[in-house]
């Protein structure tokens, strides 16, 4: 039996603080002795569900947000830049599609490795490049670019749309609903056969402290150059 704590990242890639707190994961993933699932969702469900409204429909959050992610980009190092539009990103186009892909990468691969790479090829595409990532094109681009074989990928493009998938990336969404979430990125500890939920990209020292595990920043690296 692992001694390794659960530590479960819901996500979505429509929302920048997702991405930040999906870095840090990442690079703490090997450091600390935890087990950890990315659990892709869909954050629009999760808002309908939970009865929030996102934080983008009032003016001074958006304005505040701005400025915050810019500061957060170099603190975290993270290369994020605003889409030209973000609300026809978020809102218009949204991240259902995106969202379902990555249930199906999870699926087909029963594992991490490829998911944390189409991921990350997700998020840069929205939060950095600005480009889209509804159209089954711009999927396959994000996946080749995180080094998946063309029959992988073309086995992902007849997966993702289907009524399994759909059910899956419900399910998911309904698990984070259940653990109270009620925006993302969330992140749920198994402590002592309890759950510990934390909403943000900002809750990590408190995390580390509830699982035992020492916080070095978001940047552990330069914390400690030799890691
Ligand atoms: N303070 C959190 C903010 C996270 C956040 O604002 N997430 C957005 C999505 S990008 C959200 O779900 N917001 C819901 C809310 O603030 O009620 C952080 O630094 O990560």
């Amino acid at each position: 039996m692992t001694s390794k704590k659960v530590v479960e990242l819901f996500y979505d890639v429509a929302s920048p603080y997702s991405w930040l707190g999906f870095e840090v994961i990442c690079r703490y993933k090997n450091m600390w002795n935890i087990d950890l699932k990315f659990r892709p969702a869909f954050l629009g469900a999760v808002m309908k569900g939970s009865g929030n409204k996102s934080p983008t429909m009032v003016q001074k959050k958006v304005l505040y947000m701005d400025k915050d992610l810019n500061r957060l980009r170099d603190y975290f190092n993270v290369p994020m830049q605003h889409p030209a539009d973000p609300i026809g990103v978020i809102f218009k186009k949204g991240s259902l599609s995106a969202m379902r892909f990555l249930t199906a990468v999870q699926e087909r691969e029963g594992g991490n490795t490829k998911a944390e790479q189409v991921s990350r090829e997700l998020f840069l595409r929205i939060w950095n490049e600005d480009k889209d990532i509804t159209e089954p094109g711009s999927l396959s681009e994000a996946a080749v670019k995180a080094g998946l074989s063309e029959s992988e990928i073309k086995e992902l493009l007849e997966l993702y749309t289907s009524p399994k998938m759909k059910d899956k990336l419900r399910s998911t969404t309904q698990d984070a609903l259940d653990y109270g979430a009620f925006g993302f990125p969330l992140l749920v500890c198994h402590v002592n056969s309890k759950a510990e939920v934390f909403f943000g990209s900002d809750r990590f020292e408190l995390m580390a402290h509830c699982i035992g595990e020492k916080w070095l920043g978001p940047q552990p690296e330069k914390a400690h150059p030799k890691l």
